[in-house]
């Protein structure tokens, strides 16, 4: 699989995607077999695997267990460099480049290179922007940055355009697992307008009716987490 040229195609001619979040930390090795059947039979592209906290090695063995039952492809969403595993198809490569921590913008990239450069996971540079979604989800806490303001549309479409610049293949407007309000659609389509890259976006998304709203707006792929782990949605 070409992750990347899938979504690139995806955007080009405007087709919609959908990914489901696994948090590791939220799963047992006897919930694996469900959610893969689950995810399977869902009108749903991918699952996304990952989560801000998540305890060494809970990753790779989650996924190793979701590669016998899944039949669609995993990409890696880490909170961190020690939740790579290569029990998977594809990474994606977050800069939080709505934040100035460091360790977010550079270290953990650096630190995730060593495993990598043995790897044959699909690398996808992706520009990871926290956007005030009403709640301090667990990414703000870790990551000890500041989300951008919905209102300060400005903002959001020049950080995104600064990441394109900076060579970012696609960009993740992010408004944090459990958001009382999800990204906006005019910031969603804002970014569209100003950008010629894939959008993901996530956080706060429940129905079928807001991921339409939102894919309308301009995303290429929507991220539901909650609403799957509560057993609202597909
Ligand atoms: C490049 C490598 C190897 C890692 C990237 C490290 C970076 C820059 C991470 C960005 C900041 C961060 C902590 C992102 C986590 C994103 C994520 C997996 C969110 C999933 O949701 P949770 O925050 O776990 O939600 P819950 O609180 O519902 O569990
Ligand atoms: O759990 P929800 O709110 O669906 O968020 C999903 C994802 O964007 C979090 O990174
Ligand atoms: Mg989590």
């Amino acid at each position: 699989m070409n992750l990347l040229k899938t979504l690139q195609t995806a955007q080009k001619e405007n087709k919609k995607l959908i990914a489901v979040l696994v948090d590791p930390d939220k799963v047992s090795l006897a919930d694996v077999e469900t959610i893969c059947y689950r995810i399977n039979n869902a009108p749903v592209d991918y699952m996304l695997l990952g989560g801000s906290t998540v305890c060494e090695n809970q990753t790779e063995m989650i996924a190793r267990e979701i590669q016998k039952h899944i039949t669609k492809p995993v990409i890696l969403f880490p909170g961190n460099y020690t939740h790579l595993t290569n029990y998977a198809d594809a990474l994606l490569f977050l800069n939080l480049i709505s934040g100035d921590n460091p360790e977010y913008l550079i270290h953990q990239q650096v630190k995730a290179v060593p495993f990598l450069s043995k790897s044959t996971l699909e690398i996808i540079p992706t520009g990871y922007l926290l956007i005030d979604g009403g709640t301090e989800s667990s990414t703000l806490k870790v990551s000890k940055t500041k989300p951008i303001c919905q209102q300060n549309i400005e903002h959001i479409v020049n950080t995104s355009i600064a990441g394109q610049y900076m060579g970012q293949k696609i960009l993740y407007l992010e408004a944090g697992s459990g958001a009382s309000t999800p990204v906006a659609k005019d910031v969603v389509n804002a970014v569209y307008n100003s950008l010629n890259i894939p959008i993901i976006v996530g956080g706060g998304i429940r129905t079928l009716k807001k991921i339409k709203e939102i894919h309308k707006a301009g995303a290429t792929l929507v991220v539901i987490g909650t609403a799957f782990e509560l057993n609202d949605i597909f």
